[in-house]
């Protein structure tokens, strides 16, 4: 602020020595010049000039005294002695002139003061009045402290010079304002290409991933091909994996450039702030320019790092593609040869595949009746022309498929026969118990023969799916009745085992086959007229010209009367009916008019004659099959012996009337799941005469489920069985303690659909929970099945009845020395050892007839003595034991002829 007007003289003195003078106008002038000349500096980058000092300011206050004094002083001596002491050093005589003069002057200035003041008041009203309108920069100006500077002495010159300085100034301010804004538009400018810049880093990252994802699909496309070309590959992998590697770097050293602009965002945000709360800065300039040259600087490496790491993915990428192409190459090879080596190594899984297709157009209206019939008789005799067709038919359209396919179709006859098993079960899809072995053991067998084999079965929801090869659903709806009404029927296709078959699921509210198990169902008997009416149905609307239809147990039993009293009708006739009964304890009874829903006529057929049971007034599915169909089996000799009589659970005089078409077959086994040699669950594959393997699965059998394995020598009783009274449920159970009283071992796999059977062998597993010689694995256990047959010495079978059981041959396959009850089909497989009438070489086990404890103790204690006395004839035994051919050969035999006999019949009669 300006100083008191009364001020005295020598206050004014002391003033002027002791006290810096603010910055005189002239001053801020030269400060404008020299703000000027740091914007110029800051423009080309040079340092800002250092602030003007107070002896500076002093020097311009005295020579002005001086002036107006006119008084002359040695400016060099002055300049000298302020430069040595810090205040001037004057002589005295000096001294009293410049204090007269200065008291002079000090009066006069006082009275310049005052004037001064009063007009300095006018000028700063009115500068007041000028900066209100002044633009935003004078008001940050003005709020910077520039109006105390304005105003802090009362020395200023004319108000108009004033004014004119103002201008000035102000004039360098603005352009100071407009050269920062133009920094904060290149700050925004380079905010945005930092922006881009990190957008392209995301994709780039993103791409990498990519890549990254295709190389690992690569890869593993690469391992499914097997050792093909391996080197090869690795060696492309490894340049891959080299491009990936360097590419990666590339994009972390441009997330570290990247980085880098991050902290420069921070800095401008920081600057930017400040800017904000301290007006223009010159600070903020100069810094301003140096962030503007990082940021160029950095730009300039990333766009370099960013080309560099460009071409390296683009060279990534092509070296992807390349590689896709050897793969997709390799790969179409590979399924080539694979193909090519199906058709000659598997021939039943190749045909049947063809078979499928076929019947999938003829189905699907693709192709007619009388094509598929001819194009299924080409597959069905291995005809070369087809195979060779489908194997070059790779990338070919459907369309051009059929085409290529219908070329061919040429008439011709064949020897074999069409056979259509429709079945409840079949192995290893969809199995509960034999029955499901022999559908595809007697399928596979027939098939082997040169016959055409299909099956027909429900498609369970809880079925093996991962069994089936090619499982699919047909473009093709089945409209079947049912109750009054038509439900609709999907049907999907797939191969089992080398067979075709198809599997029904009916679009009906009852959800027959959604239920998560097989059978026991409260409406058992609904589910299964259902589907053996939609299968008939099938093969009719299908025009097939089917010669054996070969429906088993009750389940399926329906087959018979409906193919007679309903689709022979329709002229669906050129089939015969095959019925085996695999077990007849059941026989499917229920009230007569239940026969109704599946169209059956109740009046008609509920006759004693016909399906009427014989001993109550319900109606008996088993009986109809009997009655309706063409031939009717069972599956073994004495078991067709025995239902003759007792066996027969009421039917026995029926099968009497029908003896004629009656006919006991053994059942086989297949001798592809059940092969030592080959077993995939087994631990060690083994053959009769190479028996290490059969040791080594016993002591893998005793490690898993935790039983002693000090003996090696001890023997391993095994059992494997639904647990049925059927079974010989009483006989089991002493066996396990026999077993343990004879100093054995003993592994029962079985399940009860019994509660009371189930519950107390639950018990008797708990008793020997401890025992480590006794296991009782009580469920459904295809794998471990496996395992015991191998690791087992002896197995036992003590049934009450036995229509012809598989356990005991399966055990023989595997060197398991069978302990059975005579009975049934046992009675046909197994001959005891110490039976003097029947022939040394078919003795192979050791039977008992009474069902009763002793009886079974009488068999299993001559078999542990043999077994312990004589090791090396009881190794005889084994050996011979798995030589015996069980296989479905000569059973399938049986089955041909009387299929060939009954198909010629037909011929006949047409
Ligand atoms: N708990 C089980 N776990 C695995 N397989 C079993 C089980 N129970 C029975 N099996 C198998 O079921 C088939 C039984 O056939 P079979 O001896 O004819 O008796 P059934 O048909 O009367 O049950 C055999 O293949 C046997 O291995």
């Amino acid at each position: 602020m300006a100083c008191a007007a009364s001020a005295a003289g020598a206050e004014a003195t002391a003033l002027l020595f002791r006290r810096p003078a603010p910055s005189s106008i002239a001053g801020r002038g030269r400060l404008a010049v020299s703000r000027r000349t740091r914007h110029r500096n800051l423009r080309t980058g040079a340092q800002p000039p250092q602030k003007s000092t107070p002896s500076a300011n002093y020097r311009s206050r005295v020579n002005i005294q001086r002036d107006k004094a006119g008084a002359s002083s040695d400016d060099e001596h002055q300049q000298k002695s302020e430069d040595e002491n810090g205040l001037p050093n004057i002589q005295l005589e000096d001294l009293v002139g410049m204090i007269q003069n200065t008291e002079k002057n000090i009066l006069l200035l006082n009275q310049a003061r005052l004037h001064a003041l009063e007009r300095a008041d006018k000028i700063l009203k009115e500068k007041e009045a000028l900066q209100r309108k002044i633009n935003i920069l004078e008001i940050k100006l003005s709020e910077t402290g520039a109006q105390s500077e304005f105003s802090s002495e009362g020395k200023s010159d004319a108000k108009a010079q004033e004014f004119g300085v103002l201008k000035e100034e102000n004039t360098l301010r603005k352009d100071d304002i407009n050269f920062l804004k133009a920094k904060l538009i290149e700050i925004s400018e380079t905010e945005e290409r930092l922006f881009k810049l990190e957008k392209e880093r995301a994709l780039l990252d993103a791409s990498l991933r990519e890549l990254e994802c295709a190389f690992i699909a690569a890869q593993s496309d690469m391992l499914k091909l097997g050792p093909m070309q391996h080197d090869a590959w690795w060696e492309k992998v490894e340049n891959l994996e080299e491009l990936l590697e360097s590419t990666a770097n590339q994009v972390e050293h441009a997330s570290l450039i990247l980085d880098d602009y991050h902290d420069f965002q921070d800095k401008i945000d920081k600057l930017e702030a400040s800017l904000g709360a301290t007006n223009i800065s010159e600070f903020c300039l100069y810094f301003v320019d140096l962030l503007e040259k990082r940021v160029k600087t950095i730009e300039e490496r990333f766009q370099a790092c960013n080309r560099e790491m460009h071409s390296q993915i683009e060279l990534y990428e092509h070296s992807i593609v390349e590689f896709h192409d050897t793969l997709s190459k390799l790969i179409k090879e590979s399924e080539k040869k694979s193909m090519e080596h199906y058709a000659e190594g598997m021939p039943s899984e190749f045909w049947s595949r063809i078979y499928l297709l076929i019947d999938g157009w003829s189905l699907e209206k693709k192709i007619s009746h009388s094509d598929a019939n001819k194009l299924r008789e080409m597959a069905w005799k291995r005809d070369n022309r087809l195979r060779e067709a489908y194997l070059s038919s790779r990338g070919m359209a459907e369309r051009e498929l059929i085409d290529s396919f219908l070329k061919m179709a040429l008439p011709g006859t064949s020897s074999g026969l069409h056979i259509v098993h429709i079945a409840a079960e079949m192995a290893p899809v969809a199995k509960v118990g034999g029955l499901a072995d022999v559908i595809s053991g007697l399928g596979k067998a027939l098939q082997k023969k040169g016959h055409l084999v299909e099956i027909i079965l429900p498609k369970y929801d809880c079925m093996q799916h991962n069994q089936i090869n090619n499982l699919k659903v047909l473009d093709v709806v089945v409209q079947s009745y049912f109750e009054g009404n038509t439900f609709a029927n999907k049907i999907w296709s797939g191969t089992v085992e080398g067979l075709p078959v198809y599997f029904i699921e009916p679009q009906h509210p009852g959800k027959f086959f959604w239920r998560a198990q097989y059978y026991g169902e409260h409406d058992d008997f609904k589910r299964f007229s259902y589907f053996s009416r939609v299968a008939l149905e099938f093969l009719y609307k299908s025009g097939k010209k089917v010669d054996i239809i070969h429906c088993h147990d009750w389940q399926t039993a329906f087959v018979a009367p409906l193919y007679w009293d309903v689709y022979a009708n329709l002229g669906f006739n050129s089939a015969r009916i095959c019925f085996t009964c695999h077990n007849f304890e059941y026989q499917g009874t229920a009230p007569a008019q239940d026969l109704a829903y599946c169209g059956l006529d109740v009046e008609h057929l509920d006759r004693p004659d016909r399906m009427r049971d014989n001993s109550h007034g319900r109606i008996n599915v088993v009986k109809g099959a009997i009655v309706y169909s063409n031939i009717v089996t069972t599956v073994s000799p004495t078991y067709a012996q025995e239902v003759r009589s007792e066996g027969g659970r009421g039917l026995q005089d029926t099968l009497k009337i029908h003896s004629k078409k009656f006919v006991g077959i053994l059942n086989g086994i297949d001798t592809d799941t059940w092969n030592p040699s080959t077993d995939r669950f087994l631990k060690v594959q083994y053959n009769a005469n190479d028996l290490y393997g059969k040791s080594a699965n016993k002591a893998a059998l005793r490690q898993q489920l935790k039983m002693s394995s000090e003996h090696t020598s001890q023997p391993l009783v095994g059992c494997i069985t639904r647990l049925v009274p059927q079974k010989g449920v009483h006989l089991i159970r002493h066996a396990i303690y026999k077993t343990a009283e004879l100093g054995g071992q003993f592994v029962l796999l079985g399940s009860s659909p019994v509660p009371n059977i189930q519950r107390e062998f639950e018990g008797i597993a708990d008793q020997f929970q401890n025992n480590n010689n006794i296991r009782l694995i009580l469920k459904y256990d295809d794998a471990l099945s496996h395992m015991i047959f191998a690791a087992s010495d002896m197995f036992i079978v003590p049934s009450m009845f036995e229509p012809c059981g598989l356990t005991q041959m399966i055990a023989m396959r595997y060197g398991s020395v069978p302990i059975v009850r005579k009975t049934g089909g046992l009675n046909d497989s197994v001959f005891d050892f110490d039976d003097e009438t029947i022939p040394m070489e078919l003795r192979n086990g050791f039977t008992f007839l009474k069902a009763d404890e002793q009886g079974f103790d009488s068999a299993l204690e001559r078999a542990f003595n043999y077994y312990h006395r004589k090791p090396e004839g009881w190794k005889q035994l084994v050996q011979k034991d798995m030589k015996i051919d069980f296989s479905w050969d000569t059973s399938a035999s049986q089955y041909e002829d009387i299929y060939q006999r009954a198909a010629a019949r037909a011929r006949a009669a047409t």
